[in-house]
């Protein structure tokens, strides 16, 4: 078949022409994606920007209800784009942020962290946006709202969630808005707020603007298009574009003492160690804009994927093992004796790293992060993990005599121990630290790899096998599978898990093993007399159930992992 058949063919499949509610456009994009990598033809590109012009064309025209009810879950709302993120929907969501504000009642303030509505308005708001389609477009959407409302906006442009809380600290400002869906494949859009601690809102405040927010758009809400058509936000009034990686520099200077971290020597002593090689993946992400600033300019720091491409070259863009492997080659072929290694997430909030010969995941590099502040830089205090991650926090907590908080999963989640807690960190690769923002931040993650490296002289594998010997090693991973359940039905089903309770016993590979605690503060964590467990959970971003698992010994996590997927089998999930 002729190539432009062949486009006919697929296009005809997913489009109806001139009705974009019955067209299923990134179906068709990520065909068009894959057949462009095996051709390596130009003219793949130019069906997919034909399909996107369209998605663009929906974006701008839909005056529908999204197709998914507006709702904040675990990080922000999310959906697809065109179908539930457009122009309309965004200015709504805006809409619901101005009236959240403007009849908040004093406690809601207290979670916003301002007094009122007026203050507000004055310090203003952060607005920028990952490097997906129709971010500079929706977020201008963002910037005109908020100005008619009188609010003082800070335009960011493509940046990251962890930059843009720092800039929010920075510049006093008392909220920010992220067009982002984080790690989501190239179909979703989303939308963040921060307020003014500069971390993930708290439940009563995304259910406030959940709740506005469908009022909304349930109303004749009408959002203008012609009058952002072509303009730039910074036109509007009170808008200001400022260069939001600044922001996060100075923070991280100004905050030396508390982390003992110091970007400026970090970076200039990687400059001089000739035996040292970083390379880091931005997966076409907002931090291909901000690696070549904040890195030093020599040819032993390799950037990969640091295009623009909102296709994210149809990969899932997150930081996978699988999606690793580029940076594993890269490193493998380097002949330098210390050897960095890192992937990081669309909106730069989630890292993972490798030292060439292994993948260090956050389970293992958040427990080494608090043992390197405090061993390495002589800094006291506590740790924060969530419920899901490996318990090497726990044990390295109790040896030095520290307290541990454990919260349920979700960054947000440890807002009553910011200030205190030295690392704060969840095994879906993210993390932060004192002094730092109270959101999770690839570019502090990778800056203390650097400093691990750089201070300790070994790579993070050796690192990492160090503390192993000393405080016991721990075997943790994690899986899910894809569910059609929802809602109050799939709590129902996971509540069928209740009859593992303390003191049951579960077959685990060939042994049988006794419950020893429970812990339910998010899904079901099941602790065994070994200390291993598995824990079983819903996601608040994904239809998925995800199961989480720990061994003590290297080739008891397949066993447990087993269990896990033996029991969601039970209850009917798999
Ligand atoms: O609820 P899940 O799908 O497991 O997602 C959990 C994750 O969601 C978002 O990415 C949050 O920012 C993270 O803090 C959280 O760990």
């Amino acid at each position: 078949m002729a190539m432009n058949d062949e486009i006919q063919a697929l296009f005809s499949q997913y489009i109806i022409a001139g009705d974009h509610a019955a067209s299923d456009y990134f179906p068709l994009v990520k065909e068009l994606v894959k057949k462009k990598n095996e051709s390596g033809e130009s003219r793949w590109q130019k069906a997919i920007d034909t399909v996107y012009d369209l998605v663009e064309d929906e974006i701008r025209t839909n005056v529908r209800p999204p197709t998914e009810t507006v709702k904040f879950g675990t990080s922000g709302w999310r959906g697809q784009l065109g179908k539930d993120i457009f122009v309309r929907s965004v200015a709504c969501v805006t809409a619901a942020i101005v009236e959240m504000y403007a009849t908040a009642d004093d406690s809601l303030f207290r979670l916003l962290g301002v007094a009122s509505c007026d203050e507000a308005k004055k310090r203003g708001c952060v607005v920028g946006h990952d490097n997906r389609f129709a971010g500079h477009l929706l977020t201008t959407v963002v910037c005109k709202v908020l100005s008619d409302a009188g609010f003082t906006v800070y335009y960011a442009g493509e940046s990251t969630t962890g930059v843009l809380s720092a800039a929010v600290l920075e510049l006093g400002a008392a909220f920010s808005v992220n067009l982002t869906p984080s790690h989501n494949p190239l179909e979703y859009g989303g939308y963040k707020f921060n307020a003014a601690d500069a971390g993930p809102a708290a439940e009563e405040v995304t259910g406030t603007i959940t709740r506005l927010a469908r009022e909304i758009v349930d109303s004749n809400y009408n959002f203008d298009y012609s009058s952002i058509a072509g303009v730039e936000p910074e036109t509007f009034s009170g808008v200001t574009v400022f260069d939001s990686l600044a922001t996060w520099q100075s923070l991280v200077r100004k905050n030396r003492a508390v982390h003992n971290l110091d970007l400026d020597a970090i970076m200039a002593s990687f400059a001089d160690s000739n035996d040292m090689v970083v390379v880091v993946d931005s997966v076409h992400g907002a931090s291909r804009l901000h690696m070549p600033k904040l890195l030093p300019e020599i040819d032993r720091c390799i950037l990969l994927r640091n295009t623009a491409d909102v296709t994210f070259g149809g990969i899932a863009p997150e930081p996978s093992s699988v999606n690793m492997k580029k940076v594993q080659e890269v490193l493998a072929a380097r002949k330098e004796k210390l050897k960095l290694g890192a992937i990081i997430d669309p909106d730069g909030d989630r890292i993972r790293f490798s030292d060439g010969a292994c993948e260090i995941s956050m389970n293992q590099f958040g427990a080494m992060a608090y043992h390197f502040l405090v061993v390495y830089k002589k800094k006291k205090g506590m740790v924060a993990k969530t419920v899901a991650t490996s318990n090497m926090a726990n044990c390295l907590a109790r040896a030095f005599g520290e307290e541990l908080f454990e919260p349920k999963v979700g960054f947000k989640e440890f807002k009553p121990v910011i200030g205190r807690a030295l690392v704060i960190f969840e095994e879906s690769d993210g993390i932060s630290i004192i002094g730092h923002t109270p959101e999770k931040d690839a570019y502090i993650g990778l800056l203390l790899a650097l400093d691990m490296v750089i201070t300790t002289g070994m790579s993070l594998g050796r690192y990492r096998d160090m503390i192993e010997k000393e405080y016991g090693a721990y075997y943790p991973d994690r899986d899910g599978i894809t569910v059609s359940v929802k809602g109050p039905e799939l709590l129902a089903k996971l509540n069928e898990l209740e009859k593992y309770g303390v003191d049951s016993q579960l077959m685990v590979g060939s042994e049988q093993k006794t419950i020893k605690e429970v812990i339910t503060i998010d899904g079901r964590k099941m602790i065994f007399e070994d200390g291993s467990w598995l824990m079983v959970r819903p996601s608040g971003t994904e239809p998925k159930v995800r199961f989480y698992v720990e061994s003590r010994t290297e080739s008891g996590t397949n066993d447990l992992v087993a269990t896990a997927r033996g029991l969601l089998q039970q209850i009917g999930l798999v």
